[in-house]
């Protein structure tokens, strides 16, 4: 690893080998420019081993808190419960983490400042949504509203704590039902593994507590759908995207490419988009 990094390569290392970062690490692997993925940590080894094996250049497998010891870039994707066990080691030693599981930030903000004070970053990518680029660009002057509307079949929201702190059935839905409407931060509490997009459009823009959102249970859709307008003094727009969803309902497929596209602009020379 010490070579690598001789070599001016950055190196990567990924929490958590589900269905966002095993395609983060295959991606690594064939190669992207000027980086090289040197670490992973995993639950249990053994399930991952036959992947890990089957990498060109197979990681050395870390506990969560030596990541940052392996690699200059550590990429967080595991369940939200484990944010702080991965990011917290990193930042301390001035390491760049990406947060996928962006709605676990909100309540460990505090490690934006651990950064600060000791040279590391938090980069929170644009994910499962879209226009992210233009919402920074808004939050320079004035945003006045920002809305967003999520729709989502009835398997991409299983299990969410709202669902079932509220007994709510959405086995048996024939139609689409609202089942939350209020901020961005509440909506991370209620589901946590189903609106990072909320929190991320809320960071870019006008905070947890102004960002607005509607949560549906929608029978009839078959992607993760997300609508969002802006209300700002520079532009008013609107976006729309539909996610189909990865092997993990809750995960819309373009989540690890975003991830990709974040970790190519590490180093490459041409660089599109803010
Ligand atoms: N920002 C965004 O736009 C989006 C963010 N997300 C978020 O990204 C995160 C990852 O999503 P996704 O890949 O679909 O989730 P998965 O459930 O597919 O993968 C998570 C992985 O983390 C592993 N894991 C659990 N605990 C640990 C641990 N202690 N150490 C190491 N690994 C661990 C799991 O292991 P095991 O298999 O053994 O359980 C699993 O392989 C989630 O928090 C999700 O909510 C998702 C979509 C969009
Ligand atoms: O935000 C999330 O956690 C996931 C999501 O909505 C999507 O993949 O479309």
């Amino acid at each position: 690893m010490t070579d690598q990094k001789a070599s001016g390569e950055l190196r990567v290392a990924i929490a958590g080998l589900g269905s966002i970062g095993t395609k983060i690490a295959t991606a690594l692997d064939q190669g992207i420019e000027g980086l090289s993925l040197t670490a992973v940590a995993v639950r249990d080894p053994a399930k991952h081993q036959a992947f890990i094996d089957s990498l060109r250049r197979p990681p050395t497998i870390l506990p969560l808190d030596q990541l940052g010891e392996a690699a200059d870039i550590v990429v967080e994707c595991a369940p939200s419960s484990q944010l702080r066990a991965i990011v917290e080691p990193a930042v301390k030693r001035g390491r760049a983490a990406v947060v996928v599981s962006v709605g676990g930030l909100l309540d460990n903000f505090d490690l934006v400042d651990l950064a600060r004070a000791n040279g590391g970053r938090i980069l929170v990518p644009t994910g499962a949504l879209i226009g992210l680029d233009a919402v920074n660009a808004a939050a320079i002057g004035t945003i006045h509203s920002v809305k967003m509307v999520t729709r989502k079949p009835i398997d991409g929201l299983k299990g969410a704590p709202f669902i079932v702190q509220n007994n709510i059935d959405i086995d048996n839905l024939r139609e689409p039902l609202k089942l939350f409407e209020g901020s961005a931060r509440e909506a991370a509490k209620g589901f946590p593994a189903n609106v990072n997009v909320a929190v991320a459009l809320s960071l870019a823009g006008i905070g947890p507590d102004r960002t607005q959102i509607q949560v549906w249970a929608d029978p009839t859709v078959t992607r993760n759908v997300h609508r969002i307008e802006v209300e700002a003094d520079s532009a008013r727009f609107s976006m729309g995207i539909e996610n189909i969803p990865s092997e993990n309902p809750k995960t819309g497929l373009i989540t690890a490419l975003s991830v990709i596209a974040l970790l190519r602009k590490q180093r490459a020379t041409l660089c599109v988009g803010t």
